[in-house]
C-alpha cells in the first residue's frame, strides 16, 4: 500500500467535502489524519483549506487541460496538486511526481490516469503567478449569494467572496484585557477592539502564555458580544449556548459569576478544558435550553444562538459545500424560542445580548426586530454597541452591530456577526 501523504489525505478530505458533503471538522475528528506525523497533519489541513478556498481557481487552470472530467477522487487530487503548486508555493516537480505515483498505485486503469495527471499537472505548474492571482475567487452558492446581494449589494458580496478566499488571521483575546502587552509578547498587532492579531498562526500551543492560559483564540468579531454585555464583577450572568466557551472565558475573566449552558456534552468538555487552562471558573451545565429552568433570575444573559455560521466561511471554507438552506427556517425558529425563553430568566431591568455568527438578516436584524415586536417591555440599547474600535457605520438602523468578513480589509477582515443589546423593563 502506498504511504499516506499530506497531499493525498488533503485530496481525501476535499473529496469528502465536495462529493459527500461531509463537514471537514467531522472528517478530521473521525481520525482521517491520524496516520500522518504532526507536521504533515498540519500541512494536510492547511492544504485542504487552501484548496477549498481556491477551488474555482484550480478548476479554471485545469479545465482547458482536461479532455473530460476525471473521476471525483482523481479530480480532487488534481485540485489539491494545483493549489499546492500555485497557491502554497510547493515545488512543482515534487507535487507532480507524488500525484503521478499515487495514481499509478491505484490499480486498474491507473496507468492512463497517471499519464494524464503527469501531462496536466506539468502544464498547470507553468501557470504564471500573476495569471493565478488574477483569477476571481470562488463565488458563494446561489441560495446564499442571492440573500446576501439583497441585504448588502453586489459590491459588498464580491468583497466578502474575496475575504473568504483570503482566509483568516489568528486572533487572540487577552485574559487581562491588555492587548498592547500581549501583542508585544507574541509578536502580533493590537487591534482597536482589544484583540491581538497574528498574520501567521504556526503552532498555537507554542505561543507565549498558552500554557499559563493568558489568552485564548477568538476572532476579533466573536469577542464583541461579551464586550457589549459588559459584565460587572459579581453579577450573575448566564452564557446560553456557551460551548466551546470563548465567551464564557471573557465573562469569567471580567469577574462575573457565570453559568455556562450548552446541549452538547462533547463541546462542553472543551469548555471545561478551556476554563482549566485559563484558570477561570464557571458553573457548567449540560442541558437543553428549551427544557432547563434556572433556580434564580440572572442579571444578564449572553445568548450566542446556533445559526447558519455563514459569518465564519473564511475559517470554514467547507461550509458553502456542505450546507444549503434546508433547516434554516427551523434554526431561525429555534433562535426565537431560545430568545423568548431566556428573557423570562432575567431579573426586572436585566439585559440580554443576542448574537449569531451569521450574515443572514433573518438570523440577525430581522430576528431582533421580531423579538422587539413580540415583547413590548423590551428595548434595544444602541449606546451599548459603541465600543472602542467599533466603527459607527457597523451599527445598523435596527440598533444592532453588524460585522462582515469584508470589514477591515487592510487588517485581514473579521467574522460576520450580528449583535444586539436588549433591556427588559423594571
Ligand atoms: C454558536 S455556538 C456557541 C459558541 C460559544 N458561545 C462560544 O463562544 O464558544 C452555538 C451552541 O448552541 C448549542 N445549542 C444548540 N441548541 C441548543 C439547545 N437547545 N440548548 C442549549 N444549547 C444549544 C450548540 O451545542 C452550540 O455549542
Amino acid at each position: 500500500m502506498a504511504k499516506e501523504t499530506a497531499r493525498g489525505q488533503a485530496a481525501r478530505l476535499v473529496l469528502g467535502v465536495t462529493e459527500e458533503r461531509r463537514v471537514l471538522f467531522d472528517q478530521i475528528a473521525q481520525g482521517i489524519l491520524t496516520q500522518l506525523a504532526p507536521a504533515e497533519r498540519a500541512q494536510a489541513q492547511r492544504l485542504t483549506l487552501s484548496t477549498l478556498r481556491n477551488l474555482s481557481r484550480a478548476d479554471s487552470v485545469l479545465k482547458p487541460l482536461l479532455r473530460k472530467r476525471p473521476p471525483p477522487p482523481v479530480l480532487a487530487l488534481l485540485r489539491v496538486s494545483v493549489t499546492a503548486m500555485l497557491a502554497e508555493g510547493e515545488p512543482p516537480h515534487a507535487v507532480v511526481s507524488e500525484a503521478v505515483g499515487a495514481l499509478r498505485a491505484g490499480g486498474r486503469h491507473s496507468e492512463g490516469m497517471a499519464g494524464m495527471a503527469n501531462a496536466v499537472l506539468r502544464r498547470a505548474g507553468e501557470t504564471a503567478p500573476e495569471n493565478w492571482a488574477a483569477l476571481p475567487p470562488p463565488i458563494l452558492p446561489g441560495w446564499l449569494r442571492g440573500r446576501l446581494m439583497s441585504a448588502y449589494g453586489k459590491v459588498a458580496v464580491i468583497a466578502m467572496e474575496a475575504a473568504h478566499a483570503a482566509g483568516a488571521p489568528l486572533d487572540l483575546t487577552p485574559k487581562d484585557r491588555d492587548a498592547a502587552a500581549l501583542a508585544e509578547r507574541v509578536g502580533g498587532v493590537a487591534l482597536p477592539t482589544g484583540s491581538v492579531r497574528l498574520a501567521r498562526a504556526g503552532q498555537i500551543s507554542e505561543l507565549q502564555g498558552y500554557a499559563d492560559g493568558d489568552w485564548w483564540v477568538q476572532d476579533a468579531a466573536a469577542a464583541l458580544p461579551a464586550k457589549v454585555l459588559a459584565p460587572r464583577p459579581g453579577e450573575r450572568v448566564l452564557d446560553l449556548c456557551s460551548a466551546p466557551g470563548g465567551k464564557t472565558l471573557q465573562l469569567a475573566a471580567a469577574g462575573a459569576k457565570v453559568t455556562a449552558l450548552d446541549i452538547s456534552a462533547e463541546r462542553m468538555e472543551r469548555l471545561r478544558e478551556n476554563l482549566t487552562r485559563c484558570r477561570l471558573s464557571a458553573e457548567a451545565v449540560i442541558d437543553d435550553a428549551l427544557q432547563w429552568q434556572p433556580p434564580d433570575a440572572f442579571d444578564a444573559i449572553l445568548l450566542d444562538a446556533p445559526c447558519s455560521a455563514t459569518g465564519t466561511i473564511r475559517r470554514h471554507p467547507d461550509l458553502p459545500h456542505v450546507r444549503d438552506k434546508s433547516g434554516l427556517n427551523e434554526t431561525v425558529a429555534l433562535q426565537a424560542a431560545l430568545l423568548d425563553r431566556a428573557l423570562t430568566w432575567l431579573r426586572p431591568g436585566g439585559r440580554l445580548v443576542f448574537a449569531t455568527c451569521s450574515l443572514l438578516p433573518e438570523e440577525g436584524e430581522r430576528q431582533v426586530s421580531a423579538a422587539l415586536a413580540r415583547h413590548p417591555g423590551l428595548r434595544a440599547d444602541r449606546a451599548a454597541l459603541a465600543l472602542p474600535g467599533v466603527d459607527a457605520g457597523w451599527i445598523t438602523a435596527e440598533n444592532g452591530l453588524r460585522t462582515r468578513p469584508d470589514l477591515w480589509p487592510e487588517r485581514g477582515g473579521m467574522d460576520g456577526f450580528f449583535i444586539a443589546a436588549l433591556h427588559i423593563s423594571q
